[in-house]
């Protein structure tokens, strides 16, 4: 068998078209754009070009880009002072802290502290418990954008048996979750996992958040699985997934590639979301389900 490619990168063009048709109307609405807050602490090059990227299509989709990019040394309080005022900016619908932060931050106190209305990264654990408690929530871009993909694939997904491989509460955790309410078996598999070839044999639905290169191998899936690649990983070879991209092809029945794959995504998504963050604040109606 040879996998059909899932185009994320066309996917992810089509989600910013769909939510930049959105934006005129909400303008109108409320005589202003919904505004996208992106904080860079310090000056890691791989950050900055996400930074860039995603002002870029921020303003591309009719949206306000507010970059606040602070020096590596700065201190917590500081930090904490920009994310009040951001919380206290009624121009500002989304809030996105770029991670991961220098060492000497505790991310975990900069996430508490977003407004979970605002928190368009779907981080604070507010919006984890209402997810994981079927509520509206601020949802993670990245696994959002998994399950669109999905979705478009597999139409309905009930039923399927899905493998999640990592357990962040950035990817891992919300994948399942969503997962779960969508009627999926969900099987959370990490680095602990004793057998992973034994619970990828069964998987419809397969998800590599694990962030080792090429981890995941083609002979391990169900044949005809679909497969959703989420690794980011640069090695000699370039960017690399955390699926074996080769062996898996011939195996699989649908694969994201990387690049191209599931990262788009996330930055759509990130769109999305800001655009729901701003309805639902101005209590302007939004078929969020169509979007
Ligand atoms: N608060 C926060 N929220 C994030 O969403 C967040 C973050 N911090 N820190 C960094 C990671 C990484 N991330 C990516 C976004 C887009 C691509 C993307 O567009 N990738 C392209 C190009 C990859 C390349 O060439 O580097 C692709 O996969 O095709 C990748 C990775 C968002 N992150």
């Amino acid at each position: 068998m040879s996998a059909r490619i899932i185009d994320g990168k066309a996917f992810a063009a089509d989600l910013r078209e769909r939510v930049a048709s959105h934006v005129p109307a909400f303008r109108e609405r409320t005589g202003r754009s919904p505004g996208l807050a992106v904080v860079l602490v310090g000056e890691d090059p791989a950050s900055a070009v996400y930074v860039r990227n995603k002002g870029k299509m921020t303003r591309a989709a009719g949206m306000e880009s507010i970059e606040h990019r602070l020096d590596a040394k700065v201190e917590q309080d500081e930090l904490n002072a920009l994310v009040d005022r951001l919380n206290a900016d009624p121009t500002v619908d989304g809030i996105l802290v770029q991670l991961p932060l220098p060492p000497h931050l505790d991310a975990d106190e900069v996430i508490l502290r977003i407004d979970p209305d605002k928190d368009v990264d779907g981080f604070h654990p507010v919006n984890a418990g209402r997810l994981a408690s079927g509520l509206p929530a601020m949802v993670p871009c990245t696994p959002l954008g998994c399950l669109m993909l999905l979705e478009d694939e597999l139409g309905d997904l009930s039923g399927k048996d899905a493998v999640v491989i990592g357990r962040s509460n950035i990817v891992g955790k919300p994948m399942a979750a969503l997962l779960t309410a969508k009627s999926c078996t969900v099987t959370v598999a990490h680095s602990r996992t004793r057998n992973l070839p034994h619970y990828l044999k069964h998987a419809d639905i397969v998800v590599a958040a694990v962030g080792r290169p090429q981890f995941v191998h083609g002979e391990w899936l169900k044949p005809g699985a679909t497969v959703i690649d989420v690794g980011i990983n640069r090695t000699e070879d370039g960017l690399v997934g955390d699926v074996d991209f080769d062996s898996a092809a011939s195996m699989a029945g649908a694969i994201t590639p990387v690049p191209g794959g599931v990262g788009p995504m996330t930055i759509a998504v990130l769109l999305r979301n800001t655009l729901v963050a701003a309805h639902r604040r101005e209590g302007v109606p939004l078929d969020e389900s169509a979007i």
